[in-house]
């Protein structure tokens, strides 16, 4: 396994880029550390793929350099460049039996015999597909395909990294949340370098110790999915992670005082810098019902199993809280309340109060 730099990565798909906006991916510089669990996460057409094949070798980037352990593999080709994948769709012999599939990639790097059914037998273990090994895998069902298709990733040793693009795609639903937590079980026993590729929120944050998210081929936040939900640094991170996402709202600041809809809001700590669009962000679940508090109308309640989540009319800016069950009604009058701790102050996007010590 290896570490894998990313050094002033820069790609347009048009022969002469003009501006910021004619890159599919605009500067990324990033490590992804030997052994590590990574998700990028991201919505769609934000760069994600573009960046797995830069890292894979099926695209040649315009402008940086890739390294694997500090080694310079920028002009290498895939097969030179030691990855194994995981695709949408599974990808695997119809004709051959499970274990012949995943004997294949070991076969094909000429592993000596004993080796081979060793390995098949602990990745066979670790899928619990034992008992489909002299199965002809035309006669698997797509779930199991696609496990059969992960076990091919991950049964070679000598790989720099796995690399999982939207690999639960064609699975059932019900079984979505086992493949998501076995896949993390799995990391945790194989110890590659994996980076898994998603638009989902859940599955990111499953399976990642460490999620980058990207938006308009730009990395705006990296880390663990607690410091994602607890401070997010740019305010589409905060949208994104969550259900439902941060409340994003339009404030105004005054020698360092906050104000949204005109009543003065407690933020988290000293507000730095001026100027530019400033926004307050608060998740719903700080925002509470009191006695006090800037005054609301209740638009909306949904109920959601062990919680509600109502949307309440500050002046004309909805505002969404998570709450206990039929604490409140549409059409209520409340006053709601931010916990200051939790409520965050944005400036173009980008935040901009000092964390409470
Ligand atoms: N071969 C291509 N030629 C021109 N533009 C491309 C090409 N591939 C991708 N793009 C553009 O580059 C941007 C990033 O696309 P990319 O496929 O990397 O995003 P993504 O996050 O992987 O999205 P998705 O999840 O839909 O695959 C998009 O604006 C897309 O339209």
């Amino acid at each position: 396994m290896a570490k894998i730099t990313l050094s002033n990565l820069r790609h347009s798909y048009l022969p002469a880029p003009a501006g910021p906006s004619d890159y599919a991916l605009k500067e990324i510089d990033l490590d992804w550390q030997d052994g590590g669990a990574y998700a990028l996460l991201g919505p769609s057409g934000c760069g994600k793929s573009t960046l797995l094949n830069i890292i894979s070798g099926l695209l040649t980037p315009s402008e940086g350099r890739i390294l694997f352990d500090g080694q310079d593999v920028t002009d290498l080709p895939p097969a030179q460049r030691n990855i194994a994948q995981v695709f949408q769709f599974p990808v695997i012999y119809d004709t051959m039996t499970v274990r012949e599939n995943l004997e294949f990639p070991l076969r094909n790097r000429r592993v000596e015999s004993a080796k081979i059914a060793q390995r098949v037998a602990e990745i066979a273990t670790m899928l619990e597909v034992e008992d489909m090994l002299d199965t002809r895998a035309a006669h698997l069902s797509p779930d199991n395909k696609q496990k059969i298709s992960m076990g091919r990733g991950l049964v070679r040793d000598d790989v720099n990294v796995v690399m999982f693009d939207e690999p639960l795609t064609v699975i059932d639903p019900h079984l979505k949340w086992k493949l998501r937590s076995k896949l993390k079980e799995l990391h945790q026993r194989v110890k590659a370098t994996m980076i898994y590729v998603t638009h989902d929120q859940t599955e990111a944050l499953t399976f990642a110790d460490q999620v980058v998210v990207m938006q308009d081929g730009e990395i705006v936040q990296i880390g663990t999915p607690v410091e994602l939900f607890d401070r997010p640094q740019h305010t589409f991170v905060g949208h994104f992670i969550g259900s439902p996402g941060m409340n994003i709202l339009p404030a105004t600041v005054t020698d360092g005082r906050v104000t949204f809809e005109g009543q003065p809001v407690a933020v988290e700590g000293a507000v730095k810098g001026e100027g530019g669009r400033t926004e307050l962000g608060v998740r719903p679940e700080f925002v509470s019902l009191s006695e006090t508090g800037l005054p609301a109308r209740v638009s909306k309640v949904s109920d959601v199993g062990r919680h509600a989540v109502i949307e309440a009319m500050v002046g004309d800016t909805p505002v969404k809280a998570v709450i206990g069950h039929a604490e409140v009604e549409q059409g209520a009058q409340v006053h709601l309340a931010f916990r200051p701790d939790q409520t965050r102050l944005y400036r173009d996007g980008w935040i901009t109060t000092e964390a409470m010590q």
